[in-house]
């Protein structure tokens, strides 16, 4: 059985990473991405812009949907101040397993809780399984069809407080129509559209940031 896209960028973080060190792996992710193989990570352009999102809210609770390979996870994690905690919801148990050894290679296994699952079944459990009490800010970058479903049940399970921050990628490409529209036209946000490229492409795409007014 021959390897898997994550597992070959796998070896390449191992391969051209220092353990220990977030930004050379968040750099051997992006040269991997950019001249052998394209993965659908956030990239360093946008990943630029969720950096400064993340330094903004410096947030003690985080949420991401769709881990992936670990990439943001790994860009979100190591701007965190200690004692904050990141949680990431993965449901394909390859991509959770290459994960965790990126996020592990990374040095930073004790910011991040890795769950596997749907998103859909765990976000009602995050208060009695990790004592959240509500999220400061959340990056949403799983399947397009679920973002508008997951902030809804985000709101209906109480995980948002005034001043929550979501972070939506790929508004623009692959698109999230609806999300966006509700988002954009509910009172309960103040929604801003940050322009830039779809990861490692020319090709437009952009993170929506909304904040919950409660
Ligand atoms: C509901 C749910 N719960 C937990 N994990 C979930 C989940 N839905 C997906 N996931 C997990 O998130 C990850 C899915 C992410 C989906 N992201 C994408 O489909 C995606 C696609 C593109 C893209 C753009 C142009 C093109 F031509 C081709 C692709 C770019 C991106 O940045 C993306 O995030 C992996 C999956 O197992
Ligand atoms: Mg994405």
């Amino acid at each position: 059985m021959g390897s898997t896209r994550p597992q070959r960028l796998l070896r390449a973080v191992q391969k051209n990473s220092t353990r220990g060190d977030p930004q050379s792996v968040i750099s051997a992710i992006d040269h991997f991405c950019r001249h052998k193989e394209w993965a659908m990570n956030v990239g360093d352009e946008k990943g630029s812009i969720l950096d400064g999102v993340v330094s903004e809210v410096n947030p003690s609770t985080a949420l991401e949907l769709g881990t992936y390979c670990g990439y943001s996870t790994v860009r979100i994690a190591r701007l965190l101040p200690p004692g904050s905690q990141l949680i990431t919801l993965e449901f394909n148990p390859a991509y959770a397993a290459v994960a965790k050894q990126v996020i592990a290679w990374a040095g930073l296994q004790d910011k991040v809780q890795l769950v596997e699952g749907p998103s859909g079944d765990l976000i009602p459990q995050m208060k009695e399984l990790f004592g959240v009490k509500s999220f400061d800010l959340v990056f949403i970058d799983h399947w397009k069809d679920r973002y508008l479903a997951d902030a809804q049940l985000l709101e209906e399970c109480g995980l948002l407080r005034k001043g929550s921050v979501l972070l939506a990628d790929n508004v623009i490409c692959p698109g999230t129509p609806e999300y966006l529209e509700y988002v954009r036209n509910s009172p309960r946000y103040e929604s801003r559209y940050f322009k830039s490229h779809l990861e490692y492409t020319q090709a437009e795409d952009g993170l929506e940031k909304s904040v919950f007014l409660g």
